[in-house]
């Protein structure tokens, strides 16, 4: 029986299949420079975080209008519930679109309509973060929260992504300052490309609930100490960390020591159409690696139950599915 998981770092724009690209390309005449399918996968090879962005950043220019939007919503949530996810928190780049002239208004009408309807048309429950673009001013991302709330569409939270080496989290403190003013909740990418001083410097100065990636935090045992202590979730992403380089193979991969430190981590796909898979093959791929027991499983699954943005009451819920499905797990094994 497949785990029921929480997937809580997921970019909307990362779910883009090859498919998808090619029929919005078409459905909005938009000329792509690959000639085919292959010609595109066989550009899915990064060699670091900036090499996936140029490509992730370039692919996005299909994506034109709010149906464009809704579909491509849509269809993660579909293949998300396949993958055996009863909850979700989608990361959405909306400056990465408002930048190239796609209104804000267009751009959340799409995701906010499919995500609204997520429970009753897919089966699982689910929640909108926007995500900063950490290399563009921080007045811009400022700017940009102005615009959204303006536009007083359904928001869980604000986040913070794109690459970690340029700026400082200092530079978008009054825009999280304003989310956190107007009651959204708070997550940051660190500790991924970047060393463990950017994941203390995402709790110190923007106040985040959570950490996205945060696996650099290893290198440094007092990090892990405080995040242990303040029960601090990080939202772990394999093979993400595989294919951006961040650890060479699936097998050197920090989780099970992330684990063992007592670190609240859960397991995410970021950005699955381009990493080689969803919740599902992440879970399978360290479960192997790593031979994780049902122990660590369970673990995982209630990390993310307990990391979720959620009320007391679809907590209850999730929980209830991840005890039942422990115990199936306990008595199989
Ligand atoms: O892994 C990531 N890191 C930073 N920014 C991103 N935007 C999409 N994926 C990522
Ligand atoms: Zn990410």
């Amino acid at each position: 029986m497949l785990m029921p998981a929480v997937e809580l770092h997921v970019h909307l724009e990362g779910t883009l299949e090859p498919e998808l690209i090619f029929a919005l390309a078409e459905r909005n005449d938009v000329e792509l420079p690959y000639t085919d399918l292959d010609d595109l996968r066989s550009r899915y090879s990064f060699t670091d975080l900036q090499s996936f962005l140029d490509l992730y950043y370039a692919n996005m220019t299909v994506l034109r209008t709010a149906a464009d939007f809704a579909d491509l919503t849509n269809a993660y949530l579909a293949r998300a519930a396949e993958a055996g996810v009863r909850h979700a928190e989608v990361f959405l780049d909306i400056q990465a679109h408002t930048g190239r002239g796609i209104p804000a208004a267009e751009v959340l009408a799409g995701v906010t309509g499919a995500l609204g309807a997520s429970e009753r048309e897919h089966g699982l429950t689910s929640g909108l973060i926007v995500t900063f673009l950490r290399h563009l001013p921080g007045s811009e991302a400022l700017a940009a929260l102005e615009e959204i709330l303006a536009l007083d569409v359904p928001l869980l939270g604000v986040g913070l992504c794109s690459t970690e080496l340029t700026s400082h989290a200092s530079e978008f403190a009054p825009a999280f300052d304003l989310a956190r003013a107007n009651g959204l909740r708070l997550v940051a990418h660190a500790g991924e490309e970047g060393p463990p001083q950017n994941v203390t410097d995402v709790l110190d100065i923007l106040k985040v609930e959570r950490v996205d990636h945060g696996v650099r935090a290893m290198e440094d045992p007092a990090v892990v100490e405080r995040l242990v202590r303040e029960r601090v979730p990080l939202t772990v992403c394999p093979l993400s960390n595989v294919r951006l380089r961040v650890v060479d193979t699936i097998a050197d991969h920090p989780l099970r020591a992330m684990l063992d430190a007592g670190l609240v981590v859960t397991v995410n796909s970021d950005d699955p159409a381009y990493f080689g898979g969803y919740v599902d093959e992440n879970l399978r791929q360290v479960t192997e690696a790593l031979d994780l027991g049902p122990q660590e499983l369970t673990t995982l699954a209630r990390n993310g139950v307990a990391a979720a943005f959620v009320d007391d009451a679809r907590r209850q819920e999730l929980s209830a599915e991840v005890d039942a499905w422990a115990a199936g797990v306990r008595q199989t094994s």
